[in-house]
């Protein structure tokens, strides 16, 4: 039930959006806007009325995304900053958004992404730290089940980490797991609430179809593709662009989704709960302690973290595997900054 509530509020971000012409607006930075998902992502931020300035930074090419971006007629500010002017594009900013890093190609798993990615987004976490500390950072760089405690660990040993504002952003996977329940029994994805626990790839995907409206209606060999497919949508993204990337518009989509229902949250809104992937004390006695279950949004971040809810036995197994992986993402993590 929590869980229907939950997703029904995000499920319509535009009717809420334009409810909320009193509320304070913000401040986003977007670190790797030049890239895939860093484009469009751009340009939803910039159709968000919550979004009063948009900073817009990459190594390569923010200065002409924010050129592009700027010509959008909705109220807010665009700046672009090229690679030598991170801190610059930090300044004053409350909620930073990362896509920055490589995505995979055909053959990679997330984790093969971790030598590159976990340098970029350490060192984009120590700017953060260094010019924005009380920022809110949203991270979507892969491997988000290593990248979110390689960020926390950051901004510990900068002695300014607060639990309740580092997100990984796992909207996508509730996204995937909405449109393809849906498709199944024909029913409007934005009424086809789905809760979406654990971490962000493969086993650590964990969909808790039981929860859902729907849960009789897809059982045995339609059950286990339904689960199977979440888990694995982003390779079926990546064959299909054939070394070109992986998902990049859904991505962006799920980005400024997950990005608006924080910024709701930031400005009191109630009730605002999704899955993301936060420190967590759900799983800590068994040394897991970044995990995805429901949070609540609200003027600090991360309100209340919600407990994922009864499970079948099915989802058991699933979580059984979960773990053990979700154990060994996040200790790479953390040794990679210790
Ligand atoms: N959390 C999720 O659900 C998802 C995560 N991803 C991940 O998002 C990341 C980005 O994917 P794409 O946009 O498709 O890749 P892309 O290669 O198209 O874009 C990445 C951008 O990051 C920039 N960049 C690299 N180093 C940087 C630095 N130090 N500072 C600022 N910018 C830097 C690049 O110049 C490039 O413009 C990948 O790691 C991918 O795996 C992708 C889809 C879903
Ligand atoms: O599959 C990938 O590498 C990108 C990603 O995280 C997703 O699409 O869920």
């Amino acid at each position: 039930m929590l869980a229907h509530t939950a997703l029904r509020n995000l499920a319509s971000p535009s009717a809420r959006l334009f409810s909320s012409s009193a509320a304070r607006q913000t401040k986003v930075a977007v670190l790797g806007a030049g890239g895939g998902i860093g484009q469009p992502l751009s340009l939803l931020l910039k159709n968000d009325p919550l979004v009063t300035s948009l900073s817009l930074y990459d190594i390569r090419g923010a200065p002409g995304v924010a050129a592009d971006v700027s010509h959008v007629d909705t109220a807010s500010e665009v700046n672009g900053y090229p690679a030598d002017k991170l801190d610059q594009a930090l300044e004053g900013v409350e909620v930073v958004v990362i896509p920055a890093g490589v995505p995979r190609k055909p053959g990679m798993t997330r984790d093969d992404l971790f030598n590159t990615n976990a340098s970029i987004v350490r060192d984009l976490a120590a700017a953060v730290a260094r010019v924005s500390p009380s920022a809110h950072i949203l991270v979507i760089s892969n491997p988000v089940n290593s990248t979110v405690p390689i960020v926390a660990s950051t901004l510990e040993k900068a002695g300014v980490f607060d639990p309740r504002r580092v997100f990984g952003v796992t909207t996508l996977d509730v996204v995937r797991a909405q449109r393809f329940l849906a498709g199944l029994v024909e029913s409007d994805p934005a009424k086809t609430p789905v809760t979406v626990v654990g971490g962000h790839s493969g086993a650590t995907i964990v969909p808790l179809i039981s929860q859902t409206a729907y849960a009789k209606a897809v059982s045995g060999e339609v059950y286990e593709k339904l689960v199977k497919r979440i888990q694995f949508g982003g390779d079926e993204v990546v064959k299909a662009k054939d070394g070109a990337g992986s998902a990049t518009l859904s991505m962006a989509y799920a980005g400024a989704k997950f990005t608006n229902a924080l910024l709701r949250g930031l400005n009191g809104e109630k009730g605002v709960i999704t899955p993301t992937f936060v420190k967590s004390p759900l799983f800590a006695d068994q040394g897991i302690d970044f995990f995805s279950s429901p949070v609540e949004l609200g003027p600090n971040g991360v309100e209340k973290i919600h407990p994922i809810g009864p499970v079948t036995a099915e989802e058991q197994t699933l979580l059984d595997a979960c773990l053990p992986e979700l154990k060994a993402n996040i200790a790479k993590g953390k040794q990679f900054v210790a």
